[in-house]
């Protein structure tokens, strides 16, 4: 479990984002303890990824700040950062030109890992492996695999740099049921065994109570509420009630 007294490896300070007049985030604060899973939850529209983005330094917020291990994200190493993380892309964003194995192994290869090319496809098997895939479909093409084939060569890749941060942008998008509760079992057993710090976005109410430590939903620009998930079934909160529950009644408007 995560150590309170430590600083925490991701922060979002009163950070507010705004696209013209349309106001997305009107200050969020969010604080990701080191080796945590904060899962973060929303309706569509809601700003899960703008969030995410702005936590990757894609987006620059109008005002607050990004703190990553307690510095401003604009001062830190960008590049260093970036080395440091993971990340698994809804619908798998695999390149559709390069061998399984090449996908994998794509950060391996260069800079600053720089493996050569027997040693990353050496690596890239060994990811393959972790995710359940065998040394057969290595050089396959991402066509060559069903969905869930592909989503777990997406994770592969997100974990063969061995990150100490990885992201999860809506992880069982477009998966069947069955399928979306391994790959959740699978990143729970990942995140836990790396020791990583991972936040996930999604709607996927599976998602959250199988990867999440702690849950934060977003709503109407803020955090409405942020708590480990253990506590999310007998909080009180109306927002959060109607959105775990999927009721079609409720503070939250139904069409929006
Ligand atoms: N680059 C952009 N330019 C203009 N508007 C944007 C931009 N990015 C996001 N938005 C708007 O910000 C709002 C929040 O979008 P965001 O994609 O973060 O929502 P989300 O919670 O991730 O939704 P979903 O669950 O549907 O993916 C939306 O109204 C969207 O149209």
């Amino acid at each position: 479990m995560p150590d309170p007294s430590q600083t925490p490896k991701l922060q979002l300070v009163d950070v507010h984002k705004s696209f013209g007049p349309k106001r997305v985030l009107a200050g969020v604060n969010l604080d990701v303890m080191p080796g945590e899973s904060l899962v973060i939850i929303g309706g569509s529209g809601t700003g899960k990824s703008v969030t995410l983005k702005c936590m990757l330094g894609i987006l620059k917020p109008e005002k607050g700040q990004v703190l990553i291990d307690g510095a401003p994200l604009a001062e830190v190493d960008s590049e260093a950062f970036l080395n440091d993380f993971g990340m698994l892309f809804q619908g798998g964003a695999l390149f559709d030109s390069l061998t399984v194995w090449q996908n994998v192994a794509f950060r391996l290869r260069r800079k600053p890992f720089s493996l050569s090319k027997k040693e990353a496809r050496e690596r890239a098997i060994a990811k393959l492996a972790r995710v359940g895939l065998g040394a057969e479909t290595a050089d396959l093409f991402p066509a060559e695999l069903s969905g869930g084939m592909q989503k777990r060569v997406g994770l592969a890749r997100a974990i063969a740099t061995d990150p100490h941060v990885i992201f999860f942008d809506e992880p069982t998008a477009g998966l069947d049921p069955i399928m979306a509760g391994v790959i959740n079992d699978l990143i729970r057993e990942l995140v836990t065994e790396m020791g990583a710090t991972a936040v996930t976005i999604t709607h996927d109410m599976t998602t959250v109570r199988t990867v999440a430590d702690d849950v934060a939903m977003l709503h109407d620009g803020l955090v409405r509420w942020h708590g480990p998930v253990a506590d999310m079934d007998t909080a009180t909160d109306p927002y959060l009630d109607q959105f775990i529950h999927g009721r079609a009644t409720g503070p939250i408007a139904a069409i929006r």
